[in-house]
C-alpha cells in the first residue's frame, strides 16, 4: 500500500517520454517530496518539455540518451509503437550502466525490452508497470511484474517509485499484465465514459448541464469511496440502493436487458487482446 515517504534512489531517474502517463507519474513523485532535480525527462516535443519544466521544475532533454546517461532508473513511458526504436537508441549505454528499467508500455514484454536494449541473455533488470492516470493525484493503482533478473532491492525500488502513484500490486505471471492493462490501466476511461453518458442523460431529462455535472461527479466519488472504505462487495452496495419496484430497479433492469455485463466483458476482452497484439505488431 501507499506510504507517505518520498521514494529515494541512489541516482537520478530518467523518464523516456514526457507525455500523459509520465506527467501523471512525475506529478505523483513530486507531490510525495521527490526532489525535482532527481528527475530527468527525455521528450522530443519542445512545448511538452517547457510545460514539464514549468510545472514540476524537472530537467528536460530532447533525446533519450541524454536523459538516460548516468540515471539509476529508466522509466520508459513512450508508446508501444516507438519502444523498439527508443530501446535500440539506449542499447549502447544499457550494457555499461545496467540501470533498473521500468516500462509502463501496454503489451510490450520484458523479454522484448531486454532484447531491444541489447541484452539477449536477459540479465538486465526489467520491471513492467501498468499504472493509470489517477496517479497524478496519488490515487492510481499499478500492476507490477518483475523479470527474473530483478533482485529484491530493485523490486523494492520499483514498488516505492510506483507507490507515489497509489497502491501497487505485484503480478507473478507476465501474461496477466494484459488483463491488468485492460481493467485498471484503461479503466479510468470507462468511468469517464460513464460520467459523460450520465451527464448527457441528466441533461436530456431536463437538468442544467452544470447541475448534471456536479451530481455525476459527487455520485461517482461517493460510490467509489463506499467501494473502497466499506467491506461490502459491489453487488451488496448495489442492492441497498435498489428499492423493489423503485427507480433504481427500473434503471438496472434496462441496463441488464441491454446486455450491460456482456458489453463490459467484451470491452475488457478486446482491450486484453489489443495488449497482446501490440506486443506482436511492434516486435
Ligand atoms: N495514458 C494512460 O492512461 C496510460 C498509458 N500507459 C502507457 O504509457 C505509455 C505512454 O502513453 P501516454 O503517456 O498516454 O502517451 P503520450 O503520447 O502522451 O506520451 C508519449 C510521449 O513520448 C514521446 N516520445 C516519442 N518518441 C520519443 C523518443 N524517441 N524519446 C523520448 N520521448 C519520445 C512523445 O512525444 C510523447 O510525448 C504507453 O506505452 C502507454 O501504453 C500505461 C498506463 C496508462
Ligand atoms: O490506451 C492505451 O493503450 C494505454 C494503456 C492503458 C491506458 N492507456
Amino acid at each position: 500500500m501507499t506510504d507517505t515517504a518520498a521514494p529515494s534512489l541512489p541516482g537520478p531517474i530518467a523518464f523516456i517520454g514526457g507525455g500523459n502517463m509520465a506527467r501523471s507519474l512525475i506529478g505523483g513523485l513530486v507531490a510525495r517530496g521527490m526532489a525535482a532535480d532527481a528527475i530527468r525527462v527525455a521528450e522530443p516535443v519542445a512545448e511538452l518539455r517547457d510545460a514539464l519544466d514549468r510545472d514540476f521544475g524537472v530537467r528536460t532533454f530532447a533525446r533519450a540518451e541524454e536523459a538516460a546517461d548516468g540515471a539509476t532508473c529508466w522509466m520508459l513511458a513512450v508508446k508501444p509503437q516507438v519502444m523498439r526504436t527508443v530501446c535500440e537508441a539506449l542499447a549502447p549505454i544499457a550494457g555499461t550502466q545496467t540501470p533498473l528499467v521500468v516500462s509502463v508500455a501496454a503489451g510490450i514484454t520484458a523479454a522484448q525490452l531486454q532484447r531491444w536494449l541489447g541484452d539477449d541473455a536477459g540479465r538486465l533488470a526489467v520491471v513492467r508497470a501498468m499504472p493509470n492516470t489517477p496517479a497524478l493525484l496519488g490515487v492510481g493503482v499499478t500492476g507490477l511484474f518483475a523479470s527474473g533478473a530483478v533482485d529484491s532491492g530493485q523490486r523494492d525500488a520499483a514498488s516505492r517509485l510506483l507507490d507515489a502513484a497509489g497502491p501497487t500490486v505485484w503480478i507473478d505471471d507476465e501474461t496477466r499484465m494484459d488483463a491488468v492493462t485492460a481493467v485498471s490501466g484503461s479503466g479510468p476511461a470507462y468511468v469517464f465514459l460513464l460520467a459523460e453518458a450520465m451527464q448527457q442523460a441528466g441533461v436530456a431529462q431536463g437538468l442544467p448541464p452544470e447541475t448534471a455535472r456536479a451530481l455525476v461527479q459527487q455520485t461517482l466519488l461517493g460510490a467509489a469511496t463506499m467501494l473502497v472504505q466499506l467491506d461490502d462487495p459491489a453487488d451488496v452496495l448495489r442492492t441497498r440502493v435498489t428499492s423493489p419496484g423503485g427507480t433504481t430497479q427500473a434503471a438496472i433492469e434496462t441496463f441488464e436487458a441491454g446486455g450491460f455485463r456482456d458489453l463490459v466483458d467484451r470491452a475488457i476482452a478486446a482491450a486484453t487482446q489489443r495488449g497482446r497484439a501490440l506486443s506482436a505488431a511492434n516486435d
